[in-house]
């Protein structure tokens, strides 16, 4: 496929706010998709490469080239001399990456060079494009859109059904059936503002506890066992000790979801940062488990003996999660089956007091007859936590003085736009500690885009988890909001800047 091609739909669809339009303008684009070229064409479509970072930035691109009349570059072409520039490295290699990319522009025109250059400092502007082109698949390849979606759910990967879909078709999506050993995207939580309201909303419903961990997916087949984390990363030869206690359990096959967390002697969670240091470390394993061990808690199960149990009601899965794992590795909940009843609510505010009271973040109320919806923020879910927090992405970051000299410090926040775009909501350098400050400035470097000496801007890609306050108004910030005695928590590294929060959660929790 010409670059050119995907370059104007690209440009279409991000100029049009109907969704019919852009499902029809995708189609077209699919059906004249190579089955080769989806792992281009997809990532490129929302603003990614497939290559991850490349570490080009503005002044990696150069001054403007004079563009080519004519369409020529094939995207695979393209691809596959952005690998290059991305390989090359050492003394001098930063004249020699601006030389190809120089050349790369030259021989595109000027609507590729628009795409290009926006491709590489992350600026493609797409909202959430996977619903859209999941449909858009569905119609190019004849398809119902709803077994797309599920297999879309089920492969975690739009480019991996697309691609076995455009050169199989239909039949293809049979083998897109969750299995054991090929990991799911988890179910996700919205947020509601109290245990009352959450039971309001969702009527019969289960309160677990919160526990501010790492998610973990565990499959196990037989012995073999393998845990993956929120981002289906092979995360097995990281946690030993939890591998061992699942090959305990009964059963011989099955899939469970749940979190994995550091507890102290007496039972309390220790400092977050401690169990995702040990999640995050491949180096010494028997030493970290030693010092640091962490426990699996299990809350939901998937699939058991070969039997799939995502469109279950909730209540049969952990039904059958309570017949494999054992109460204490599993969280502690309390039943709201009638929440009418002053007598359960007053109990679902009280497990929420206690659940706060043993130090964990909060509670995550589940609809009783809900199925399992992999990889979706699904309405069936609601958290509640008592402090506010927000995942922001970062835009700029200022110089530090003092004691920060040298050092990126105050953080420019932005909440995702209706158009994929980033609206800044506030700065913070608070609860910043030194180990962040040292990260934070390394990483930032790669993704500069431009330092005026003061403030270093930088492509969009780290999220950020903000505590704050309360939402205050503001005549000096975008959405008319900025956020009160906003701290930093931590980096989300497990989150991509598609899944920051939106302006609109964010004027949502306006009171
Ligand atoms: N009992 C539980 N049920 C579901 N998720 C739980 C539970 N206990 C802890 N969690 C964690 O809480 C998260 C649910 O919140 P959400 O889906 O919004 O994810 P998140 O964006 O990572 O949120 P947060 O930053 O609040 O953890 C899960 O991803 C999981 O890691």
């Amino acid at each position: 496929m010409l670059l050119a091609r995907l370059a104007r739909v690209s440009l279409e669809v991000a100029a049009t706010s109907a969704r019919s339009r852009k499902v029809a303008l995708l189609a077209d684009l699919f059906r004249d998709t190579a089955p080769q070229d989806v792992p281009i064409v997809i990532p490129y479509l929302s603003g990614r490469l497939p290559q991850g970072r490349l570490g080009i930035g503005w002044s990696t691109l150069g001054d403007p080239v004079p563009p080519a009349a004519e369409p020529s570059l094939a995207v695979a072409e393209v691809n596959a001399e952005l690998t290059a520039v991305g390989a090359m490295s050492g003394a001098g290699s930063q004249a020699g990456r601006r030389a190809r990319l120089q050349r790369l522009l030259g021989a595109a025109t000027a609507d590729e060079q628009r795409f290009l250059r926006a491709l590489l400092t992350g600026e493609v502007r797409q909202g959430a494009l996977d619903a859209v082109a999941a449909d858009a698949l569905a119609r190019a390849a004849g398809a119902p859109p709803e077994d797309v979606r599920r297999a879309v759910m089920l492969a975690g990967s739009l480019q991996a059904v697309a691609r076995e879909l455009l050169a199989r078709g239909p039949e293809a999506l049979g083998a897109f059936r969750l299995t054991v050993g090929r990991p799911v995207l988890p179910m996700l939580a919205h947020t509601a503002g109290s245990v009352i309201e959450a039971l309001g909303k969702l009527g019969p419903c289960v309160v677990e506890e919160k526990l501010d961990g790492i998610r973990v997916q565990v499959h196990r087949d037989g012995d073999e066992v393998r845990l993956y984390t929120r981002t289906l990363d092979d995360i097995t030869g990281r946690l030993p000790e939890i591998a061992a206690a699942v090959r305990d359990f009964p059963g011989e096959r099955f899939i469970l979801d749940g979190e994995v967390i550091a507890l102290g002697a007496d039972g309390r969670p220790r400092p977050f940062q401690e169990t995702a240091a040990r999640v995050g470390s491949r180096r010494d394993v028997a030493g970290a488990a030693a010092t640091v061990p962490v426990v699996p808690v299990f809350f939901d199960a998937l699939s058991v003996d070969g039997r799939d149990l995502l469109d279950l009601p909730f209540t049969e899965r952990h039904a059958a999660l309570a017949g494999l794992v054992p109460e204490r590795m599993r969280v502690r909940r309390v039943l709201a089956a009638d929440p009418a009843d002053a007598g359960t609510r007053e109990a679902a505010d009280a497990f929420l007091a206690t659940t706060l009271a043993l130090g964990h973040e909060g509670v995550v109320i589940k609809k009783l007859d809900a199925p399992y919806s992999a990889g979706r923020r699904g309405a069936s879910w609601l958290k509640v936590k008592p402090v506010h927090t927000l995942d922001l992405v970062v835009l700029a970051a200022e110089w530090g003085h003092g004691r920060r000299s040298g050092k990126l410090s105050n953080l420019h926040l932005g909440a995702r736009g209706p158009d994929g775009s980033y609206v800044m909501l506030g700065k913070t350098f608070k609860g910043l500690t030194d180990t962040m400050l040292a990260w934070q400035t390394e990483r930032l470097g790669e993704l500069s885009t431009g330092d005026d000496g003061h403030v270093v801007t930088v492509r969009p890609e780290l999220v950020v988890e903000i505590a704050y306050d309360g939402l205050q108004r503001s005549t000096r910030y975008p959405a008319g909001v900025t956020l009160r005695f906003a701290r930093v928590l931590r980096y989300r590294e497990d989150k991509r800047p598609q899944e920051a929060d939106t302006v609109e959660t964010v004027l949502s929790r306006r009171t």
